[in-house]
């Protein structure tokens, strides 16, 4: 039986991250993946895929040149689904590629199969052609993911009623869409559908949607998918799904109504993948939605020498944190322990338009009860907004009134998931209102607006300080 000084299950971005910190500190490192190729859910049917399809569909829609041109500007006529999936296998392909590399160049070895316990450091494999060998590892990490919460009474049918897995498989990009529930992955598609002329109605059990996010910035962006004619149904729950003789998907909801489209969309949550790891056999259990309980510094679980990392234990369930988790929990596995991360991280939801946040949202600094003052830029106020017939963005941040320090910085509109990086660097590194005051930024660009925020706050606050200190 082969021994490593590292077992990684999964090779999504915590599993990558956690096996080339281990093999950089000279550790053996073998990780196991049951998929055909490495990547996980981020670069098969999640973060990478959707994020093309997003990009596909805004590049053959025109969509950022309508703001020039108008609404019925379209780069390519009748988009196909053949279309929009061209490029998603390209990139795949490209990201696969420089995976492989990475281990390679690392040694980390590889195999493929389904990895359970034995015990705590034993793990048997199945490999995809049947054969069945055992390994062991000092210590152990469970980057096993998620996947589609697929509750029985759903008629998932792999068609028309279908999950977020599936979408990126569909023959036709249907006239009309139907998500159900508007959390991230449901808004991502519902929006990305929306761009290419697919009627979408978003039906949530909730009264809102994106809860975390500040209350201003989901204002601006519903009215947003309003305006451009999507149905937003909230705090209605669902009684069935169904499709009739003419192969409509028929959705009845709790009071009466029903709503009926070419597609239905799934995407109310996922579960962790541990049901097939035997975790008992190595003394360990999960949670009622498949995830696993670690000490949030460590990622150490209450087995010592088994550590999860990822979308697997839980909140915020992001690419990006998972990478760094799997970084964290490989370092403490081998014993050289990491510095704890800082305390904000952003977080992208790349819907249309792009919503990205980072830090204190207005309400929780209310709830908190802490004095602070707001600084809000629209896209439109900068020059680069009217170069690129921008009509919409906004750009909101938060300060204390006590320390001046920035709080949270919210955006919602192109570029965001890009621009909120010089608001993470600020609140990290504890700056103030001063830094976007004094600071000379290029000019045109989008980032301008962190200096028209900065200003608009820094107006009111200016004027509160001097009457302090008289
Ligand atoms: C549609 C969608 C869009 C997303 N968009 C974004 C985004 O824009 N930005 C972002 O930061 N995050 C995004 N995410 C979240 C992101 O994909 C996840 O946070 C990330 O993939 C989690 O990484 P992970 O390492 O925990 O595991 P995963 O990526 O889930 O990979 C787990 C791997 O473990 C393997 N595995 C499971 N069980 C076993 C076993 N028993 N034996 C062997 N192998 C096993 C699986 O085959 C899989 O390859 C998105 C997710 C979805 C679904
Ligand atoms: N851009 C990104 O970073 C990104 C993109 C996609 C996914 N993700 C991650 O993937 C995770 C899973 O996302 P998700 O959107 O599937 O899950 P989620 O749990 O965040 O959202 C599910 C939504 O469905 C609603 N819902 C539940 N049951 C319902 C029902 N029967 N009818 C109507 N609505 C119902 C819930 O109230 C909730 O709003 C997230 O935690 C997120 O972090 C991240």
């Amino acid at each position: 039986m082969n021994s490593y000084d590292l077992i990684v299950i999964g090779s999504g971005p915590a599993g990558r991250r956690a096996a080339v910190q281990a093999a950089k500190l000279g550790k053996s490192v073998l990780v196991i993946e049951k998929g055909r190729r490495v990547g996980g859910v981020s670069v098969h049917t999640g973060t990478i895929p959707s994020k093309t399809l997003r990009e596909t569909a805004l590049n053959l829609t025109g969509w950022r040149e309508r703001g020039f041109y108008g609404r019925s500007y379209r780069v390519k006529q009748n988009i196909s689904a053949a279309d929009l999936q061209r490029r998603m296998l390209i990139t795949l392909d490209h990201e696969v590629d420089v995976l492989e590399h990475q281990f390679a160049r690392n040694r980390v070895s590889e195999m493929h199969g389904t990895a359970t316990f034995i015990d705590a450091n034993t793990l048997e494999v199945t490999r995809n052609d049947g054969e069945v060998l055992r390994v062991r590892g000092t210590s152990v990490l469970l980057a096993v993911g998620t996947r589609p919460y697929r509750p029985a009474h759903i008629p998932f049918d792999g068609e028309a009623i279908i999950d977020s897995d599936e979408i990126l498989e569909i023959k036709e990009v249907p006239r009309s869409l139907a998500v159900i529930g508007a959390g991230v992955i449901g808004i991502e598609y519902a929006t990305i559908f929306s761009t290419l002329d697919t009627q979408v109605t978003v039906i949530e059990s909730r009264e809102t949607m994106l809860e975390f996010i500040d209350k201003e910035i989901v204002e601006d962006f519903t009215y947003q998918l309003r305006d451009r004619n999507m149905k937003l149904i909230f705090g209605q729950a669902i009684e069935n799904v169904s499709r009739d003789e003419s192969g409509k998907c028929r959705i009845v909801l709790k009071n009466g109504r029903i709503v009926v489209t070419e597609m239905v969309l799934f995407a109310a949550g996922r579960v962790g993948a541990t049901d097939t790891l035997s975790l008992s056999a190595a003394g360990l259990e999960a949670d009622n939605r498949g995830r696993i309980k670690v000490d949030p510094e460590t990622f150490q679980s209450d087995v010592a020498n088994i550590y999860a990392a990822g979308d697997v234990v839980g909140f915020p369930s992001l690419a990006s944190t998972s990478m760094e988790q799997g970084r964290i929990a490989a370092r403490h596995a081998v014993g050289a322990p990491a510095n704890e991360p800082p305390q904000y991280f952003p977080y992208g939801i790349y819907a249309v338009p792009e919503i990205s946040t980072c830090g204190l949202t207005e309400e929780e600094v209310i709830q908190r009860g802490i004095p602070y003052e707001c600084g809000v830029a629209h896209f439109r106020e900068t020059s680069r907004g009217h170069i690129m017939g921008l009509e919409s963005g906004l750009l909101k941040m938060v300060f204390s009134l006590k320390t001046r320090r920035l709080l949270g910085v919210h955006i919602v509109g192109e570029g965001a998931t890009e621009l909120v990086h010089i608001g993470q660097a600020v609140l990290n590194l504890k700056g103030t209102v001063e830094y976007f005051v004094e600071n000379t930024f290029n000019y045109p660009t989008l980032a301008e607006a962190y200096k028209i925020a900065g200003l608009d706050a820094w107006n009111r606050m200016g004027e509160l300080q001097k009457v302090q200190k008289a």
